[in-house]
């Protein structure tokens, strides 16, 4: 189902079954993105979340078809955490994901732990403008986002001022509201000019979340609203039980 939102912006809402399902179309979109982006410009670049988004793609995306080696993968916003930590957003998908597909250590680009949290946003930034041609801001192909039920996406947070950052690509969180404390994540500026972002939420805990972002009016926008591409396409993969609570109308089918 695709709706409009404010200033004509498409977005499309793909309701499924559940979470398997999600992951399974999730999958199938995410490939189909990467092959045509590979034809058409010989790279795909694309950012990777925390959360469940790992377990929506690490078993799924192994047993596609795709040129591995033509991937270039970052993340979103990764926890400041020693590799060895469970919480590191790197290690779960190096463990669960990389270690099944023919992606190269030089092809995939995770947070420096041993640096202060200051210094690695500003090192992750120098490390995104290594791999994209030009000084501009970078344009991804696809940015993979969760939404947690305060409505946070990456490390941005309701309230926080990251929010209001314009210049930084990358920045540096202490005081995440979500454990752990410590995280560095892309900015609205970054977000906002991927060729496509796509959300994928499952349960009925993320329901009320779900329908204030998609369908409210809360002002501030919540994190979750503010991810709106200035030139590229925007979808949402959602659960029954995760789009219990929409009345969009085209939904009811
Ligand atoms: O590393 C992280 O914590 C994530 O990047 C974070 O933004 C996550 O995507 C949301 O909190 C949703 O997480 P769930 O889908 O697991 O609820």
């Amino acid at each position: 189902m695709v709706d409009t939102m404010a200033g004509n912006q498409e977005r499309r809402i793909e309701i499924c079954e559940n979470d398997g399902d999600v992951a399974s179309k999730l999958c199938d979109y995410v490939i189909n993105k990467a092959n045509e982006s590979v034809k058409k410009r010989g790279i795909f670049t694309i950012g990777l979340s925390g959360g469940s988004m790992a377990k929506y793609l690490c078993d799924g995306l192994p047993e596609r078809v795709t040129d591995w080696s033509k991937w270039r993968v970052f993340f979103c916003d990764e926890r400041h955490v020693p590799y060895d930590n469970p919480e590191c957003t790197y290690s779960i998908y190096k463990k669960n994901l990389m270690s099944k597909v023919a992606l190269k250590v030089d092809q995939v680009f995770p947070d420096d732990p041993g640096l202060s949290v200051e210094k690695a946003a500003d090192t992750y930034q120098k490390t995104i403008q290594s791999v994209f041609e030009g000084d501009g801001l970078p344009r991804f192909d696809l940015l993979l986002l969760g939404m947690g039920p305060d409505g946070h996406t990456c490390s941005l947070f309701p309230g926080h001022p990251l929010l209001e950052e314009t210049k930084k690509w990358v920045a540096f969180i202490k005081d995440s509201p979500k454990p752990p404390p410590e995280r560095i994540t892309l900015t609205f500026p970054v977000l906002n000019n991927t060729r496509c972002a796509v959300f994928a939420s499952c349960g009925a805990g993320k329901a009320q979340m779900v329908k204030e972002v998609l369908e409210g009016h809360i002002d501030p926008p919540l994190p979750a609203s503010r991810v709106r591409p200035t030139k590229g396409e925007l979808v949402w993969f959602l659960d029954k039980a995760a789009a219990g609570l929409l009345e969009s109308k085209a939904l009811q089918n």
